[in-house]
């Protein structure tokens, strides 16, 4: 039999992207082929910061397909991305599955489509390839898309998607509370992007019924709630390229090792990791205050100023700050994040929660400081704050403003609850028993692979 061959297709986003190419990794160890399919302008960032690319290329293929957007066009404009991408991307899939098959490379014998690419689906369907879909983000975010006509019914949402009140909802009763006004497409002030944004859900939900099997990069151990809800997700990660003892591909950023070294330098438990993700931007005030704020817990921290995070970024530190924190602070546009977290000499992270920060972290037993920028972030929250108990999160003052006195503060009161960093490190342990060899996760992951190759 030919080496079974997949095309695994992300939304085209930082989040989406680096944990499909860590299955799309863990696939070709199991000896599929991969076909990956990014966006044309996140291909060129992909191959720009791949530290190795003929190693990369020697095992998974990347390749890609235009998003209909010019490539000087702002991506952060997620309805317009979405938009643009669900009209022009269906049509060259097609045609790349064709010339794929067309040629003397082995057939597609499976797509695998990110859980927001409805019209990937579609196209699989269409062309009458075995379909599986990937969720990036909690299982209890798909549990919400899928419980929308319930939603609907039961008059907790219209049918354009907005909270008739806003309100806190529970799916079952197991499941944490979800304030409705945090809805991921509640998260956009202007009403088209929403718009768009909610009719992806409904495409997707619609098309997701095409898929032969539904694979979370969560665990059970993580949400069992979640996961009692829907029983047809299959629970496989995290997926982490630590737990393959391999590297992770597929930032849009190059990273700056320089700061591990640096990081070795420093006592165990002592620095402060900041990271807001791919997407978080602050203005000017904010950032400022974060700055002073980590400058007064007088510790070490390395924060990820990514290039984009605020406009000017050279200009908007606090006069004097680089030259004060000189000795303790280290600034990176892009950290190696999955080392860093592993690093002895980190405390703690401060992070935006998105969910692969939050896997991140959870596998290293670090404790949170919580600062949910949008979506689904507020929900991770949720799980780090009150289910799991790992974490602190902050309080914003009247112009919701996080201060500096509420970080220093919170750092402070973070790093001196024992109870909470050992509830940090049993979780740690119960995520590594997961993936391991005869655990929950990794039973699953085996279960799809003996699934792929039928
Ligand atoms: O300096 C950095 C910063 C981040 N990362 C990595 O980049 C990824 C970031 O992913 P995530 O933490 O999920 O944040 P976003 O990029 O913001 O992800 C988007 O996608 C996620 C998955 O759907 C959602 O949970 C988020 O809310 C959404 O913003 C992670 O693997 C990080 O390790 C680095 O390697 N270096």
């Amino acid at each position: 039999m030919d080496t079974p061959h997949v095309l695994a297709i992300p939304y085209p986003a930082q989040g989406h992207v680096i944990p499909l190419l860590e299955l799309a990794q863990c696939l070709v160890q199991h000896g599929f082929e991969v076909t990956f399919v990014n966006s044309e302008l996140n291909h060129r960032r992909v191959m720009n910061a791949l530290p190795d690319k003929d190693n990369v290329r020697n095992h998974v293929n990347l390749v890609w397909i235009p998003d209909g957007l010019e490539l000087w066009e702002d991506r952060n404009d997620l309805g317009k991305l979405t938009e643009s991408a669900s009209e022009v991307m269906p049509g060259k899939l097609e045609e790349l599955i064709e010339k794929i098959n067309g040629s003397d490379n082995n057939k597609i014998t499976c797509v695998i489509a990110d859980g927001c690419q409805g019209w990937a689906m579609e196209v699989a369907e269409k062309m009458r390839i075995r379909l599986a879909v990937f969720y990036p983000a909690a299982a209890a975010l798909w549990a919400l898309g899928f419980s929308i006509p319930e939603l609907i019914a039961d008059g907790i949402i219209d049918s354009y998607g907005t909270p008739v009140k806003s309100q806190m909802i529970q799916l079952s009763p197991a499941m944490p509370s979800m304030n409705t006004e945090n809805f991921p497409w509640m998260c956009f002030q202007d009403e088209n992007t929403k718009n768009i944004l909610f009719d992806l859900n409904t495409r997707t939900l619609k098309a997701v019924k095409f898929a032969d099997r539904l694979i979370c990069n969560s665990s059970y151990e993580l949400e069992p709630a979640a996961f009692s809800l829907f029983p047809n997700f299959l629970a496989i990660g995290p997926l982490l390229a630590s737990n393959r003892l391999g590297k992770s591909i597929g930032h849009f950023w190059p990273e700056d090792s320089t700061c591990l070294e640096w990081l070795d330098q420093h006592p165990a438990q002592s620095v402060i990791y900041v990271a807001f993700g791919s997407f978080t931007v602050f203005d000017q005030i904010q950032f400022q205050e974060l700055a002073i704020g980590l400058e007064q817990t007088n510790r070490p921290f390395l924060w990820v100023v990514r290039p984009d995070i605020i406009e000017k970024t050279n200009d908007a530190y606090p006069r004097g700050f680089k030259e004060r924190v000189v000795t303790r602070g280290r600034m990176v546009g892009w950290a190696p994040q999955d080392k860093v977290l592993s690093h002895p000499s980190v405390a703690c992270f401060l992070s935006h929660c998105g969910w692969n920060s939050t896997i991140e972290g959870v596998s290293n037993g670090i404790p949170f400081l919580c600062w949910p920028y949008f979506g689904d972030q507020f929900f991770n929250q949720t799980y780090i704050c009150d289910v799991w108990k790992v974490g602190l999160w902050f309080n914003k003052d009247e112009s919701g403003i996080i201060r500096h006195e509420e970080i220093k503060g919170k750092v402070e009161q973070l790093l001196a609850d024992e109870a909470l960093k050992a509830r940090a490190l049993h979780l740690k342990e119960v995520t590594a028993e997961t993936v391991k060899e005869g655990g929950c996760s990794s039973n699953n992951f085996s279960s799809f692979i003996r699934w792929m190759k039928e």
